[in-house]
């Protein structure tokens, strides 16, 4: 997608003058921002700049010191995160919080089904539940690339295909937003061509925010990157201008911010 298109689709997320105070300390210093619906926004800077911060502040997780967050036209500023899940965002879960002993489609069932915890019940017991369910552990099965491994326990694969399940479970919800936080943490080289054409595949159907440390994978990948430092935001453009930005090559002290281009 080109600049100008990015650019000309609806604003999906928006957050105003946003600040995280934690005591003296000021974590985010008032951060603007837009997120496009249908594309890949990431959000980078060094160490400590306040990205998981804001993403914390944006889905919900932790409550705004100040400023203002509205997400498909609704002010989400004061509403806690399960009410945001319900409104279609939607957060990666970690590793850690997959059920290890059970199989793959079984996971992404439960996390299909924590969408909508009245409907849970009846997801999979009543004909039109169950079918929609299946349908959308099927088809994230196939998104994901683990439709072959469906039947294996999340504990038996492999990080690079852990990682893709913890993405499938956040899609399992149907998400407007998917939000992911490095979810190439970790990885062999291997898998890192399958989680860069899986979160490029996503903006089909979901706008994507994305923290992310590999700097090949958020220039290739991104429409937006908003570079933060000391809880603000430095700069914000499509790669090319972050690329060739001299404030953020000195805020990252190097070559980082290439992603081997330079
Ligand atoms: N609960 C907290 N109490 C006090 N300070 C905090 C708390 N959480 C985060 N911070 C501080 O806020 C700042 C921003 O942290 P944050 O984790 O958002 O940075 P980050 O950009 O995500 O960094 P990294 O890339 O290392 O994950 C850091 O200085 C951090 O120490």
């Amino acid at each position: 997608m080109s600049a100008t298109t990015a650019s000309g689709r609806p604003v999906l997320l928006r957050a105003e003058g946003v600040t995280k105070h934690y005591g003296k300390f000021v974590a985010l210093g008032g951060v603007d921002l837009q997120v496009r619906a249908n594309t890949v926004h990431s959000v980078i800077g060094p160490n400590g700049a306040g990205k998981t911060t804001l993403f914390h502040m944006l889905t919900g997780n932790k409550t705004v010191s100040g400023g203002r967050i509205v997400f498909d036209g609704h002010d989400v500023t004061r509403e806690p995160d399960h009410r945001r899940v319900r409104r279609g965002m939607a957060r990666s879960f970690q590793v850690t919080s997959l059920f290890l002993t059970l199989p793959v489609r079984e996971n992404l069932r439960l996390a299909a089904q924590g969408v909508a915890p009245a409907k849970a019940l009846d997801c999979w017991n009543a004909p039109l539940g169950a079918r929609s369910c299946a349908d959308t552990v099927a088809q994230v099965l196939e998104r994901v690339g683990l439709a072959r491994h469906a039947g294996t326990p999340a504990g038996n694969l492999s990080h690079g295909q852990q990682r893709r399940l913890e993405v499938g479970m956040a899609l399992a919800a149907r998400p407007k937003a998917i939000f992911l936080d490095e979810p190439t943490s970790g990885m062999g080289i291997d898998d890192l061509d399958d989680m860069k054409r899986l979160i490029q595949g996503l903006k089909d159907e979901h706008t994507v925010v994305l923290i992310e440390h590999n700097m090949g994978i958020v220039m290739d990948i991104s429409d937006t990157i908003t570079v933060m430092q000391l809880g603000r935001v430095l700069a914000e453009g499509v790669p090319d201008q972050i690329r060739g930005d001299e404030r953020v090559r000195s805020a990252y002290l190097g070559n980082m911010i290439t992603g081997g281009k330079a």
